[in-house]
C-alpha cells in the first residue's frame, strides 16, 4: 500500500527542493533589539509610505503583534534572478506575516483564491515579468522534523488556527496526524536540518519543469520566504506556480505529496500508473 510505504518525513525533507540556501541554521539571529510594529503602528507606516524598508506588514486585524516576534531591516530581496525594470521601480516589498486563517490573500502582484490545478492557488492580478519579485513572508513555524511536535505546541493558539486551515495531502501514511499531515504538505525545507511553513507561500500549486512560473528563496538574514517571478512574462489571471521539486516525475511527486499532478505541462498520470508503481514502493 502507498501508505505504509511512504517515504519518512526526515527523508522526504532531504528530497524538498534545495532551491533554498540556507547554510547554518545556528547562525540564523532574529533580528534582537527590533521590535515588531504592532498592527495599528504598521498601518502608521504604511501610511507614512515606508514600504520598502522590510519591515513587517501584519496583513490582518486578528494579529496584534508581539514583542518577541522577528522583526526586519531594510534589505534587498534576495532573490538571484536580475530584476525587471517593473521591479526595479518597486520598493522592495514588506515582508509579510500572516495572521489571518482564511486562505484568501491579495496584495499588488496577485491573489490567493480557487484553483482550477488544485484547492486554492496564486493568480497574478496583472502582467507580471522576471524578476518581480511578488512575495516577502515570514514563517509561522520554523523546525526541524524531530522537534515539530514541541515547536508546534509552543505556537500561540492564532498561529495553531492558522497552521490547521491549511491543505493537508491524502497520501500520508496511516496513523500521521493531522498537524504532521499539513506541516509535511506545506513546509518548505530551509536547510539540511529545518524546514517552514509559509501560510501564503505554501497556497502556490505546483508545475513541472521548466514550466514553473516562480521561483522562491529562503532570506536567511531576514528569515523570511522571497517569491520572483521567473518566466519572462506572466499575464494577468494566469496561475502562478512553482516547483515542488525540480526534475521530478509525475510519480515521484505522487509517492512524495501524494497527489497526480495537473499543471498541464507534465503527461500527468494514470490511475494504471499508480497502481502499477505503488505495489513496488
Ligand atoms: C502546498 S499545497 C498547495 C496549495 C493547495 N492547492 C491548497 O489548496 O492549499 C500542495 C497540495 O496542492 C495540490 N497540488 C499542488 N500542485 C498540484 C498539481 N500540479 N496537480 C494536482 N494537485 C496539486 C496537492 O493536493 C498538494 O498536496
Amino acid at each position: 500500500m502507498l501508505s505504509t510505504q511512504f517515504p519518512a518525513a526526515a527523508e522526504r525533507l532531504f528530497y524538498l527542493d534545495l532551491c533554498f540556501h540556507h547554510k547554518d541554521p545556528q547562525s540564523s539571529t532574529k533580528h534582537k533589539g527590533y521590535t515588531l510594529p504592532t498592527t495599528r503602528q504598521a498601518r502608521i507606516l504604511e501610511a507614512l509610505d515606508l514600504e520598502g524598508y522590510g519591515a513587517i506588514k501584519i496583513d490582518s486585524d486578528l494579529g496584534s503583534g508581539s514583542n518577541d516576534q522577528p522583526s526586519t531591516l531594510p534589505l534587498p530581496a534576495t532573490a538571484s534572478v536580475p530584476k525587471s525594470e517593473s521591479a526595479a521601480k518597486l520598493p522592495s516589498l514588506w515582508i509579510v506575516q500572516r495572521k489571518s486563517p482564511k486562505p484568501n490573500y491579495s496584495n499588488e502582484f496577485f491573489r490567493i483564491s480557487e484553483s482550477k490545478t488544485a484547492g486554492y492557488g496564486a493568480y497574478a492580478k496583472k502582467d507580471l515579468y522576471g524578476g518581480d519579485v511578488i512575495l516577502r513572508e515570514a514563517y509561522l513555524i520554523k523546525s526541524t522534523h524531530n522537534d515539530f511536535f514541541d515547536t508546534y505546541e509552543r505556537l500561540e493558539e492564532g498561529s495553531k488556527t492558522i497552521l490547521q486551515a491549511l491543505h493537508m495531502h491524502d497520501g500520508l501514511k496511516i496513523g500521521t496526524s493531522r498537524i504532521q499531515g499539513i506541516w509535511e504538505t506545506n513546509c518548505f525545507a530551509i536547510s539540511d536540518h529545518q524546514a517552514a511553513l509559509f501560510p501564503i507561500a505554501a497556497r502556490f500549486n505546483h508545475a513541472c519543469s521548466p514550466s514553473q512560473k516562480v521561483l522562491y528563496e529562503f532570506d536567511e538574514k531576514n528569515d523570511c520566504i522571497v517569491m520572483t517571478v521567473k518566466a519572462d512574462h506572466v499575464a494577468a489571471g494566469e496561475e502562478l506556480t512553482i516547483s515542488y521539486g525540480n526534475d521530478w516525475s509525475p510519480l515521484m511527486l505522487y509517492h512524495l505529496y501524494g497527489f497526480m499532478c495537473r499543471c498541464g505541462a507534465c503527461p500527468g498520470l494514470s490511475e494504471a500508473e499508480v497502481m502499477r508503481s505503488s505495489a513496488q514502493w
